[in-house]
């Protein structure tokens, strides 16, 4: 079961590397893994099991920020409903090797600024990213997909094809206007 212990520190260089390609077939121990990430946003997102292992509430976790040098990352995102009951999973992914294959000149950015699971601390600031983004990656089973998402998704998806990257959420913060928005940048 992956905890909190098992994310490498922020200064970790890890987290600053292009993370390798997936070979397929998938080896046995990648795929348990990615089927770990998974199930630790689940347990993450159930305040019960969060409580009793002290999980941060997570919606997406990159396989390098648990060590492993891979293109590779689970995103869980449930729909609620008025009452804020869970209703159906608005993502519930494993991509492997994803691409962002075209994206839209505008812009959104969380307003309250976004935070990542790599680092234990607030930094203050937007991230503007791109609204709308077409993802082409593979699934576990080496399927090749193509997936449209926009605003809060586009978010989501963009900061964890970043950690593949090496790069984290704090290096798109302009420090001198870190909560000013661009023209080209909507606050959602
Ligand atoms: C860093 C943390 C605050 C834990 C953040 N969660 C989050 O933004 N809210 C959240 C949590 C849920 F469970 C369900 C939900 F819909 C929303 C998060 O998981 N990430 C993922 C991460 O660090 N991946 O590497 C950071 C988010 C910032 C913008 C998008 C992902
Ligand atoms: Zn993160």
């Amino acid at each position: 079961m992956i905890t909190m212990k098992d994310f490498v520190p922020e200064k970790e260089p890890i987290l600053r590397e292009q993370a390798r390609p997936v070979e397929f077939p998938i080896n046995e121990e990648l795929k348990e893994t990615a089927v770990a990430m998974r199930q630790f946003l689940i347990n993450s997102q159930d305040s019960e099991t969060a409580e009793k292992y002290n999980l941060r509430p997570g919606v997406g976790v990159a396989a390098p920020q648990i060590g492993i040098d891979q293109q590779i990352f689970a995103v869980y995102l449930m729909d609620y409903d008025e009452e804020g009951n869970e209703t159906e999973p608005l993502i519930d992914e494993i991509f492997v090797n994803p691409k962002i294959i075209s994206h839209a000149v505008q812009k959104v950015a969380l307003k309250e600024g976004e935070g990542c699971l790599s680092v234990p601390r607030e930094v203050p600031g937007i991230v503007p990213r791109p609204k709308r983004v077409t993802v082409k990656y593979n699934d576990l089973e080496g399927n090749e997909k193509k997936i449209r998402l926009r605003d809060y998704e586009a978010v989501v998806v963009q900061h964890e094809i970043d950690h593949l990257k090496g790069i984290l959420f704090y290096d798109h913060i302009d420090e001198k206007t870190p909560w000013e928005p661009d023209e080209d940048t909507t606050l959602i």
